[in-house]
């Protein structure tokens, strides 16, 4: 029976375990240091867990279980976040001030231009983010929790108070409870606590005062490295002990090196709008041009020079390529990991699963005489049956092998779990009435603990160095093939034992080896060729022999230099290791923490870093790496602390990811070329031509207009299509790059609009009227059309355009030239053009186009020696 639904006493639950009346002195949140029995009844719940009816209501009770609220603002808040902006608020009260005084066409005009402007920036900005969101909850951590009596599986966020949770070795801890039951379970602390080494759990209470020393309390956050426990979840979400350290130090991602760089960018252009327009106001005033008008035309300029698009462009560019990532069976968690992506030049990888089939077989399991040993096998088979830590796939290939031996004679009394520092696990299992200490691991390992081996079924004899360059021989033989191999040892242990330590691993009996097959992966090769042919460097970290890897390598037919070992790595400090980290591309048997540490050597020499890998071994590098990869059937606490989630095991998809991340930097490259040569250039030419020009050039309002109508042509860039020459390289912020190009393009665009002046204003002699619609459409035309040059380095007839970024330019520039050119525009103060002007302003807009053209070979970076190496490498990748 469910006993939950019968304590519907849901205040009491809230109050939980910190009801300072019922609690024993002291006690206050230290939720471990009561019975079980108390804990649960005082979580209103049973052993079988809550009925999902009630779990619903304490969902809405307590909320969800999220350490840290989403900050994911609601639309309304996205707004007004907007309308506080400085330029839109003085704009506003513009318009204000011009309803006040009786202009209301003005009052109109701005606040609708400033509703459309806000309402496009939003809504992409919103619908972008819904869609990557989407995509990220669906590899969100899932636990298995006891609902109804029976175990489910639910996303993390909905577990409640009261909830049963089901916890396996790999597994996240999703909330703060107590163990109800264990197996050998360990979890690692050490995000809590500092404490870096497991620590065992088992059920309470415990009276101790830390979290620390709580040995049956189990804290969101943290991860289960081995066994297996029950767990009675007595907070979650923001009252977790985890959710309140998070909530303290409110925990923002640290920006990417792409987002600081263009984040100064911002800055830079916001001080020279600053500058310019309080010159330009200054300048106006002096002139004794009317203020309210030459203020109005100041702050529409300022509203026309800031890239304020560029928060959303990067949004929508970064969700779009998201999207189009998850095409490609990549699902980003982190979107700001997409430029890393991008900017990545060494990829580290595991070996099993990306560079093999993982199809892992067990071959052989010889003895000293390399002949197969129905001991070995037996004696192995008990191992991995009966151990409880993360069963690797090592494991399941014996117990697939041994699948129709009988282990009834055995008997599991206790084990000492799997760890990736000692690299073996070991199993006190019972026969006969006999105690053996059953051990399997890394053959090193297992071979300098042994003092004696077996010979066949008779006894043992001494290993001596004879008969120890026999069994090294043998494991030489068997990984030069690339085979994989474990060594299996015993000892006996005194009948009253039964609780073995990792002291008892010692004075052994070598048993023999289990030799596994697991073939490369063909894919791998062609995906390894392709990224290096695109500049990513591939470094192969794994936990596995020496032999084994230059085996791989050899088959898959990689080039790579050099070999580290984890002893080696041990001696180096982490200087001496930076520089043989750069020069090396083989890594074997190293430690999980080394493996951090190879990645944030690494960094240190300026490299922008991926790792990608499956285990819990592999988690802390991976939440090192600047681009942390990891797959969808990996251990939880993998997955967890990856940016980005593979669908497929299958490193072409990294290369797919990669040429997306490269992509979206294009993209958002392309809007701000576009910010700091053609707009800039126009809002510059008409600052100027506002001092010398008896007139202001544009109305603040057809200044504003032309900002709005430019703003919209532009959201199709994130749509764009991405020249290949781009994606060949990864790509670095470049400011001298991009002050050449303003500096070529910039003066350009000043020398047609001049040009512009002076035929409107000599050859025509315009009034103000026709001066402002002849500038008005020339310059708005302009403006929108470089878009198509400036978008590639190729010549602009080659690169073909997205039809999306085709739509929204044309279409507002027809909107322009209609508002402009039409009655329609009347009451913007436009007029009717004599068509020599229409065709004169046509002539100077194509020639302005032209010149652009050339001049943007000057302009643009040279990528041809990349694009060349590209297509070479795609070519040796076949
Ligand atoms: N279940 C197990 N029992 C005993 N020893 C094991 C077991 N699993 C792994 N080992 C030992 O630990 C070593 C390191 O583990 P593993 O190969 O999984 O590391 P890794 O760094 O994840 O390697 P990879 O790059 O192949 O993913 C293995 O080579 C093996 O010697
Ligand atoms: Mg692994």
């Amino acid at each position: 029976m469910i006993q939950s639904s019968s304590t519907p006493d849901r205040k009491a639950v809230r109050q939980g375990l910190a009801d300072p009346e019922r609690a024993p002195a002291g006690a206050q949140d230290r939720f471990w240091v009561y019975p079980t029995e108390e804990c649960l009844t005082r979580c209103g719940t049973g052993k079988d867990g809550l009925s999902a009816k009630e779990a619903a209501r304490r969902l809405l009770d307590f909320g969800p279980n999220v350490a840290v609220e989403p900050t994911r603002r609601r639309i309304l808040a996205k707004i007004g976040k907007r309308l506080v902006e400085p330029l839109i608020a003085i704009l506003i009260a513009a318009a204000l001030i011009s309803g006040a005084t009786g202009d209301w066409a003005s009052f109109g005009i701005i606040l609708t231009i400033l509703g459309l402007s806000i309402a496009l920036d939003v809504t992409q900005e919103h619908r972008a983010e819904a869609a990557a969101d989407a995509l990220k909850r669906s590899v969100a951590v899932r636990s298995t929790v006891e609902r109804d009596g029976k175990p489910l599986s639910l996303p993390v966020d909905e577990i409640v108070p009261g909830d049963i949770v089901l916890l396996r070795a790999g597994d996240l801890v999703p909330a703060d409870g107590i163990v109800l039951d264990t197996k050998a379970a360990h979890t690692n602390e050490a995000l809590l606590t500092g404490e870096p080494f497991p620590v065992e759990k088992r059920p309470g209470p415990s009276n101790a005062d830390t979290p620390a020393e709580a040995f049956n309390a189990l804290f969101g956050g943290t991860a289960l490295v081995s066994g297996e426990a029950t767990m009675l979840v007595v907070a979650t979400g923001a009252q977790t002990r985890f959710g309140g350290i998070a909530a303290a130090l409110r925990t923002v991602e640290p920006p990417t090196a792409f987002e600081r760089e263009l984040h100064a960018f911002g800055i830079l252009i916001l001080r020279m709008t600053a500058f310019l327009v309080l010159f330009v106001l200054l300048a106006n005033l002096m002139l004794h041009r009317p203020a309210i008008e030459s203020f109005l035309f100041a702050v529409a300029l300022a509203v026309g020079l800031t890239p304020e698009l560029l928060p959303m462009i990067m949004t929508v560019t970064l969700s779009r390529g998201a999207v189009r990532m998850a095409a490609r069976k990549v699902v980003v968690k982190r979107l700001s990991a997409i430029h890393d992506l991008g900017a990545m030049d060494v990829l580290c990888t595991d070996k099993t699963g990306t560079l093999t089939e993982a199809s892992i077989a067990l071959v052989g399991h010889p003895d000293l005489n390399g002949v197969d040993s129905e001991r070995v096998i037996e004696l192995a088979t008990v191992n991995s049956r009966f151990e409880s830590g993360v069963r690797s796939a090592l494991d399941d290939a014996i117990l697939a092998h041994a699948e129709d031996k009988s282990l009834d004679a055995w008997r599991r009394i206790a084990d000492v779990p799997f760890d990736f520092e000692r690299r073996r696990v070991s199993v006190l299992a019972a026969k006969d009435g006999e105690r053996i200490l059953i051990v399997k691991g890394a053959p090193e390992e297992i071979l300098a603990r042994c003092d004696r081996v077996d010979q066949g079924t008779s006894v043992a004899i001494a290993l001596d160095s004879n008969v120890r360059m026999r069994l090294e021989r043998l494991l030489e033989e068997k990984s030069t093939q690339g085979l994989r191999c474990l060594g299996v040892a015993w000892r006996s242990i005194p009948a009253d034992r039964d609780r073995p330590a990792v002291d008892d691993e010692q004075d052994l009996v070598f048993s023999g080896y289990c030799v596994f097959a697991d073939p490369p992966k063909a894919s791998a090769a062609q995906a390894i060729a392709r990224l290096e042919a695109v500049g990513v460097k591939i470094k192969i970290i794994s936990g596995d022999a020496a032999p084994v890897l230059h085996h791989i390598v050899g088959a898959l037919d990689v080039p790579a230099h050099g070999l580290l070992t984890g002893a080696e790595i041990a001696k180096l400090g982490d200087e001496a290791l930076a520089v043989r980290a750069v020069q090396t591309d083989l890594f074997a048997r190293v430690s999980p923490d080394q493996k951090t540490r190879i990645v944030r050597a690494l960094q240190a020499q300026g490299h922008t870093v991926g790792f990608i890998g499956d285990g819990i071994n592999d988690a802390p590098a991976i939440k090192a790496a600047d681009a942390g990869l990891s797959v969808d059937g990996a251990s939880d606490v993998a997955r967890a602390a990856a940016d980005m989630i593979l669908l497929e095991h299958d490193l072409g998809v990294v290369a797919d990811g990669v040429a997306e991340g490269r992509r979206t930097y294009a993209n958002i490259m392309k809007y701000i070329r576009m910010g700091t040569s053609s707009n800039f250039g126009n809002m510059l030419s008409m600052a100027f031509a506002s001092l010398f020009l008896p007139f202001l050039p544009l109305t603040p309002i057809q200044v504003l207009l032309n900002n709005l109508l430019y703003d919209v042509s532009e959201t199709g860039i994130p749509f764009d299509n991405v020249d290949e020459r781009e994606i060949a390289r990864p790509h670095t912020w470049n400011m001298h790059e991009l002050l050449r190009f303003s500096l070529i393009m910039g003066p350009l665009s000043s020398v047609f609009d001049i040009a512009t002046f002076v035929v409107l204003l000599q050859g025509f002699g315009a009034s103000a009227e026709v001066f402002r619609t002849g500038w008005f459409v020339e310059s708005t035309a302009t403006q929108i059309l470089v878009v198509f040059l400036i978008r590639t380095s190729l010549p602009a007839w080659i690169s073909g355009p997205n039809k999306v970024l085709v739509a929204s330019s044309l279409l507002t520039l027809g909107v322009a030239l209609l508002m402009a050119l039409s009655p329609m525009g009347m009451g913007l103060g436009f007029v009717t053009l004599p068509w020599p002007i229409l065709a004169i302003l046509a002539v100077l807009g194509a020639g302005y186009l032209l010149m652009a053209e050339i001049l943007k070979r000057f302009a643009l970076p040279k990528q041809r020696s990349i694009a060349r190496r590209y297509s070479r490498g795609l070519k040796a990748a076949g």
